[in-house]
């Protein structure tokens, strides 16, 4: 297993802002962690220098105890043994699959080479398809040849830019999920730049969110959606309600009522923001609950439908999930409560972050 570390990465482009901002980063051997954060904040500047086409202005990169780059040093992108799945494929268009896959297949005779290319194309579950020309395939096809041609040579890393990208809704889900099979198959360390949540969420062993050239929070998808690290990471990473709360042996008090706090967090003392998820909130009949306050709006996705309602004595509407259809309709008036326990985070929002 190889260890991905990435120590105090700085990059400015020319006289420009600072891209990255002194980034650590530990990606553990055999995971996948998505790198995930807001346009401009600097995902693909950080898989260019991983991957060497990019010189950092300090910092160091190091694979498995191997320093890729650093002070003094700058291995080419041919000598990192890394594997890269672009956003779009980008596969040799004149090349067909089997030729694509066996690219970066050196050093291997011909008949060696073959059974490397059948490997990876039953590891990706294309079988048969290797005479197949790029423009034969779909898009999700191609895709998994783009993985199948990054494996093939066993890299000690794979970077994947934002790959399923180009591909449509229905079809994200299952090339996702082959995506992430083929990976924890061969054990690769991989890393995922995605400015999709539900993608980081659903697909990776780890979140690390990225924020103005820093990671923010790097931790499991449950850690990072359940026990945000501050404000923004909790409305960057999914829907939050966020409400005033003053905590007091392990319950915060807000206006939605009582709270149960995520208990080890220092912070969760004193006065704050208590972030829930729109999901921990039910409703029910006006005056059975604590909170009451009147529907603005219904918004009905299918598998479940989001209530929006400005509750007495709260500034700001709060955002209610409900499963399947919600019983309400704008105008009604009905009752708020909490279920589960929440984190509470001292206020202010650090300076010159934006969701
Ligand atoms: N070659 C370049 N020269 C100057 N500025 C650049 C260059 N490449 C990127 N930038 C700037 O650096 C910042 C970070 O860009 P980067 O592409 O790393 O962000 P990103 O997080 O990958 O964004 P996106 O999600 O939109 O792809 C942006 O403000 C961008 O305009």
């Amino acid at each position: 297993m190889t260890d991905l570390k990435i120590k105090g990465l700085t990059k400015a482009y020319g006289a420009g802002a600072t891209v990255l901002d002194g980034l650590d980063l530990t990606v553990p051997g055999g995971a996948l962690t998505a790198v995930l954060g807001p346009s401009g904040c600097g995902k693909t500047t950080l898989l260019r220098i991983i991957a060497g086409f990019l010189r950092a202005d300090a910092g160091s990169v190091t694979i498995g105890g191997r320093t890729l780059a650093g002070p003094g040093v700058h291995l080419p992108p041919e000598r990192r043994r890394i594997g890269i799945v672009p956003q779009e494929g980008a596969l040799f268009p004149h090349l067909d699959v089997g030729r694509n896959i066996a690219f970066g297949l050196t050093g291997l005779d011909g008949a060696a080479r073959k059974a490397r290319v059948g490997e990876m194309l039953d590891l990706v579950g294309l079988a048969g398809y290797g005479d197949r020309m790029p423009h034969e395939l779909s898009g999700g096809q191609q895709q998994r040849v783009a993985l199948a041609r990054a494996l093939a040579p066993r890299p000690q890393l794979v970077l994947l830019d934002e790959p399923f990208n180009a591909l449509d809704s229905a079809l994200r889900t299952g090339v996702r999920a082959d995506v992430r099979a083929a990976l924890r198959a061969t054990g690769a360390t991989a890393v995922m730049v995605t400015h999709d949540q539900q993608e980081a969420l659903s697909t990776a062993d780890l979140v690390a969110v990225v924020r103005d050239g820093r990671v923010a929070q790097c931790a499991s998808p449950q850690e990072v959606y359940h026990r945000p690290a501050d404000p923004w990471v909790a409305a960057f990473v999914g829907d939050a309600v966020m409400v005033s709360g003053t905590a007091e042996q392990g319950t915060a008090a807000t206006a939605l009522g009582p709270v149960k706090l995520t208990d080890s967090r220092p912070a969760g003392r004193g006065a704050g923001l208590v972030l829930l998820r729109p999901e921990q909130l039910r409703l029910s009949d006006a005056g059975s609950a604590v909170a009451q306050g009147t529907v603005t709006d219904v918004r009905f996705y299918g598998h479940d439908a989001m209530v929006t309602v400005a509750v007495d004595g709260l500034d700001e509407p709060v955002d209610v999930r409900v499963p399947g259809r919600a019983p309400v309709a704008p105008g009604g008036r009905i009752g708020i409560q909490v279920t589960g326990d929440a984190t509470l985070h001292p206020v202010p929002v650090p300076d010159g972050a934006q969701v």
